[in-house]
């Protein structure tokens, strides 16, 4: 039998008094779920106390010190021989883009010498783009140009330097930019580029990043293993360029990373990303962003204690800083809020990432490697919403519109059904939807087309459809900016923001609100958008009395309001 128990104490501390208090018996391990924690008042720790060798399983307690759990010999769960996981920490390639900064993110890793994180890297800075692009010149250069092909020779110059640099042997990454420009050769010889190719194209910036970062670990002396995603378990729908992860990668993922863990501890260096289809056995990409979704699903599969996703900013900022500079860090967020945040087009997070973090409820950290006191976002199932009206404002521009008014050949549910089964048809993803008795406006999600050309040959075969139906009006050059906050001042926050567009002569051409409730979008010309942007953020963020102020009473708090920001 093994008894999880839960102190505050430091882990070292306790480790040492566990024979004293329990004689004939040592520590098995770290619980493995949600075990260990650090809190302003000091460490809080589970740890299972074993009276032999037996293999357990701790279960999570409620609170306070004391008994936590009691698990039965051979439980599913090893915990026998060491310190267990505990946490993700995910670098995206802005915290990987050179040899310092991996340095840097070594440091990262050893400032918590009591966690035994696992780690997703992405690409090395903007590797992922300088393949995308080799590959597209491969298709049309030549095989003997591909040597020529600049794109390739930064992805190559890139690498060596951070080898050298490093003081690694050139030969940790030389068979992958061998195989990597055959690749190039394959693709020039070819003359084309499919999206499975595509996947296996990209797939060298993650698998050459870990690479070279494991090797630098083991070099100062910190145990590192390297792991392909695509050989631990990560299997996936064979969507190339958009693979979805099956349930059957939790498993499977945990299964391996747990046992190479117990039977030889090494950090898992694993590549974000990436993926095996499960019919085609080839490596698939889970989207642009993805390793943002490789960490949450790694921390789902593990029961870990917190998803660390490590970025260039202090955290998920009100707005986007490169379309507002003002914008300020969001401390803490929901996974619903953060999904919705992602999904309208918010860059720092991939929008599907948020799932398995909200199914196994583990929260989620935003931290910046280049700023890592700046506390970051935490993310997590619930938070204190009565004081919150507006968290932040995402922008998604270059947005097509479509107009449908029913010649009214259907009725109405045949009319809906009608212009959505089209959509279906066609395999159009709809963003936005505002409907009346007779019509329907909807954004078309430009996200999940690929090239410029296959908009328009796509939005001309949509409109040809419903045309049969209905009158349609095809707008472009439209922008979506999302408000996302606390459904309970949906009022408030929409006089706030109507007031402002008001004031700044913008109309508003659609209002959506999203059955989650915690978005409301409003769709305007794109022209228009980033001076919306920035009228909306200085009324609800800046100023003495920004909107997000504490104020407990609402009705005092629209008064306020409107005394402190006259409109
Ligand atoms: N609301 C937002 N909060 C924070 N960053 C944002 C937001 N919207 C867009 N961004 C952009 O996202 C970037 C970070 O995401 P990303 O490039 O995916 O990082 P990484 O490559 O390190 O994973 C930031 O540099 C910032 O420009
Ligand atoms: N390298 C991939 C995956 C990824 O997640 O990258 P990043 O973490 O740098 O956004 C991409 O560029 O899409």
């Amino acid at each position: 039998m093994a008894i999880a128990l839960r102190f505050a104490a430091t882990p070292r501390r306790l480790a040492a008094s566990i024979p004293e208090s329990y004689p004939g018996h040592g520590v098995g391990g770290v619980a493995r779920a949600g075990a260990l924690w650090g809190t302003r008042r000091g460490w809080r720790l589970a740890m299972v106390v074993v009276p032999d060798s037996t293999r357990c399983r701790a279960k999570r307690g409620g609170d306070g010190d004391g008994v936590l759990g009691v698990a039965a010999d051979g439980g599913d769960a090893a915990v026998g021989g060491g310190d267990q996981l505990s946490v993700v920490m995910k670098f995206g390639g802005s915290s990987m883009s050179s040899a310092a900064r991996m340095e840097e993110v070594a440091g990262l890793i050893t400032a918590f010498p009591e966690e035994r994180p696992v780690v997703v890297l992405s690409a090395m800075g903007k590797t992922t783009n300088l393949l995308l692009l080799a590959g597209e010149k491969a298709v049309g250069c030549g095989v003997i140009y591909v040597s020529e092909i600049e794109e390739w020779n930064m992805i190559k110059d890139l690498h060596i330097k951070t080898v050298d640099e490093l003081g690694l042997p050139r030969s940790v990454i030389h068979s992958m930019l061998d195989e990597l420009e055959q690749l190039l050769k394959g693709i020039a010889m070819m003359k084309e580029l499919t999206l499975r190719t595509t996947d296996y194209l990209v797939s060298f910036g993650e698998c050459m990043s870990t690479r070279i970062f494991a090797a630098y670990l083991n070099k100062i002396g910190i145990k590192a293993r390297q792991c392909d995603a695509f050989d631990i378990g990560f299997i996936t729908t064979d969507d190339f360029g958009n693979a979805e992860i099956l349930e059957a990668t939790y498993p499977a993922v945990a299964k391996r990373l747990h046992g190479d863990w117990v039977r030889d501890p090494a950090i898992p260096i694993v590549t974000g990303f990436l993926g095996k289809g499960w019919k085609s056995g080839a490596v698939t990409t889970l989207g642009r962003g993805g390793s943002d979704l490789t960490a949450t699903t790694i921390g789902k599969a593990l029961g870990l204690r917190e998803i660390q996703v490590w970025k260039d900013v202090d955290g998920v900022l009100t707005c986007d800083p490169n379309i507002y500079p003002n914008a300020k860090t969001v401390p803490y967020l929901t996974f619903e809020e953060a999904s919705e945040l992602a999904y309208f087009g918010a860059q720092v997070l991939h929008p599907q990432s948020m799932r398995p973090a909200r199914e196994g409820d583990i929260p989620v950290r935003v931290k910046n490697s280049y700023n890592p006191k700046a506390p970051g976002t935490l993310i997590t199932k619930r938070r204190e919403m009565d004081k919150v009206v507006l968290t932040s404002l995402v922008l998604k521009s270059n947005v097509t519109m479509l107009d449908i008014v029913s010649t009214r050949m259907l009725g109405q549910f045949g009319f809906l059904a009608k212009v959505f089964s089209i959509f279906e048809d066609l395999g159009i993803s709809v963003d936005c939807v505002a409907t009346s008795e007779v019509s329907i406006s909807v954004s078309l999600d430009p996200s999940k087309i690929w090239s410029r050309e296959l908009i328009q040959q796509e939005l001309d075969h949509v409109v040809e459809e419903l045309e049969k139906i209905a009158v349609v009006h095809l707008l472009q050059q439209r922008a979506i900016i999302s408000l996302i906050g606390n459904v309970r001042r949906s009022s408030l926050i929409l006089e706030k923001a109507f007031h402002v567009l008001r004031k700044s002569g913008v109309n508003v051409q659609m209002i959506s609100q999203g059955a989650s409730k915690v978005n409301m979008s409003l769709i305007v010309h794109d022209s228009e958008a980033k001076q919306c942007m920035k009228a909306l953020h200085q009324a609800f963020f800046e100023g003495d009395h920004p909107l997000v102020v504490e104020i407990e009473e609402e009705d005092v708090e629209i008064l306020q309001l409107r005394a402190d920001h006259p409109v």
